[in-house]
């Protein structure tokens, strides 16, 4: 079908219309003309389908960054994870502060920019922050973590094909340090197993961890590898969380840490109150907090993983008043909600940094929060529908979005992230 690509759409698929029909078109820019074919049409009320062809191209096109990834290849067989390749960094920026306007006016009932606003385009233009270093290298090079996935049958090694579990092979990994592209095993056979974590650590040499097929663990998982940030070290497990962008662990460590730096110069926070670093990791944000209250600073690291958990209690053993605890945030949450008296007057004086994972914090967690009822929520959220829902539930519980700012650490994809602040 031939379509009119009008809008960007949550996910990385741009929408048109046809006869009366939504259709999510990959592989698109708003503003082009472009015949697509469907991939999907099971659904009465749209339609997904993907560019064969570009009839009128938008400015912002580029030769994708992925050979393997372009319109040249029938759709179904191009390589997944680089869905914004074929768009400048520049629009790829606008697009995704599009996506976060639109997601906090619909879903959190907050107006970034109105209609009416004249700089309408400038106020989306910088709103998403580029990462140091990204617009001198197109945004390529940069994920210290990629997963490769093991065809069952061949043994081939690659990323999945858009929108599929189908293995397709590539010659290289635009998006990957030069560290992985120097152990990506792309033309070896990896028969008996699932996948492949390629890892870049900031201060260690790249390394594989090899997911063998119905196995949950991966060989090298457990190793203790070193990370930097700026000149500060973390121990991190190769198989347990740390951000993928060579830069992102110290753009968000600064964004939290400037966050925080706002609240004690507003007199809204209190070291020595009941903080926590929600889904903490390895205890990024927990230092990050210390850095600008100081070493007495009291918090504490709550995280499901008790391999991060270990490495979050070395990461912080410097500060007297940090905790690192092993468990699930709601069930956390609910033993801290039992308290009475001084301990829950503590936590009202708190601040809580969050950082869920992509379904963000949900309704259960966000109404405990607001039962607790810290003086100030800092939310750093990898999806922006996800964080405009909690806004919602916390705006209409009393809190205020004081800042948001999002940041472009995923280049050549849809996803960004975001850190908002709230105070009771
Ligand atoms: C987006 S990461 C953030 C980690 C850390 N803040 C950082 O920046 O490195 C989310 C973390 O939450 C943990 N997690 C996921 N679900 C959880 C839950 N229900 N309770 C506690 N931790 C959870 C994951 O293991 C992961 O380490």
């Amino acid at each position: 079908m031939e379509l009119d690509v009008t809008g960007i759409a949550h996910g990385g698929v741009c929408v048109a219309r046809h006869d009366g029909r939504v259709v999510f078109v990959a592989d698109a820019i708003p503003g082009e003309r472009v015949r697509a074919r469907v991939t999907e049409a099971r659904k009465k009320s749209f339609a997904r389908a993907a560019v064969t062809e570009v009839l009128e191209a938008s400015p912002d096109r580029r030769p994708h960054v992925w050979a393997e990834a372009a319109l040249e290849r029938d759709p179904e067989e191009r390589a997944g994870g680089a869905e914004f390749g074929h768009i400048t960094l520049e629009r790829q920026r606008a697009l995704k502060a599009e996506v976060l306007a639109d997601a906090m006016k619909r879903f959190g009932g907050v107006e970034l920019a109105s209609e009416d606003d004249q700089d309408l385009a400038g106020v989306l233009a910088d709103l998403v922050e580029p990462a140091p270093g990204d617009d001198e290298t197109n945004g390529l090079g940069y994920r210290t973590r990629v997963r490769l996935h093991v065809d069952a049958e061949s043994g081939m090694v690659g990323p999945y094909a858009a929108r599929s579990r189908r293995v397709i092979p590539v010659a290289s990994l635009p998006l990957a340090s030069d560290g992985i592209n120097q152990i990506a095993p792309l033309a070896d056979s990896f028969e008996g197993a699932a996948t492949v974590d390629l890892i870049d650590p900031a201060a260690d040499d790249p390394r594989m961890l090899i997911g063998l097929a119905g196995e949950k663990t991966r060989t090298g998982a457990g190793d203790v590898i070193h990370e930097l940030v700026e000149d500060r070290g973390f121990l991190v497990r190769a198989g347990g969380f740390w951000q993928v962008h060579r830069e992102a662990p110290a753009i968000l460590f600064t964004a939290v840490r400037d966050a925080v730096q706002d609240l004690i110069d507003a007199g809204r926070f209190d070291p020595a109150a009941s903080n926590l670093d929600l889904y903490g990791g390895v205890g990024l944000l927990a230092a990050a907090m210390a850095e600008a209250a100081g070493p007495a600073i009291r918090v504490t690291s709550v995280e499901s993983d008790p391999g991060a958990t270990d490495d979050a209690a070395e990461n912080l053993a410097e500060l007297v008043g940090a905790l690192a605890v092993t468990a699930r945030v709601d069930r956390h949450l609910s033993e801290l909600l039992k308290a009475a008296g001084p301990a829950r007057d503590r936590m009202r004086r708190g601040t809580v940094v969050l950082d869920p994972p992509r379904s963000g914090a949900g309704g259960d967690v966000t109404a405990q929060l607001i039962e607790l009822s810290p003086a100030n929520i800092v939310y750093v959220a990898c999806d922006p529908v996800a964080l405009a829902r909690d806004t919602k539930t916390l705006r209409d519980a009393g809190y205020e979005l004081t800042s948001l700012r999002a940041f472009d650490i995923f280049p050549h994809t849809h996803h960004f992230e975001s850190l908002a602040v709230f105070e009771r």
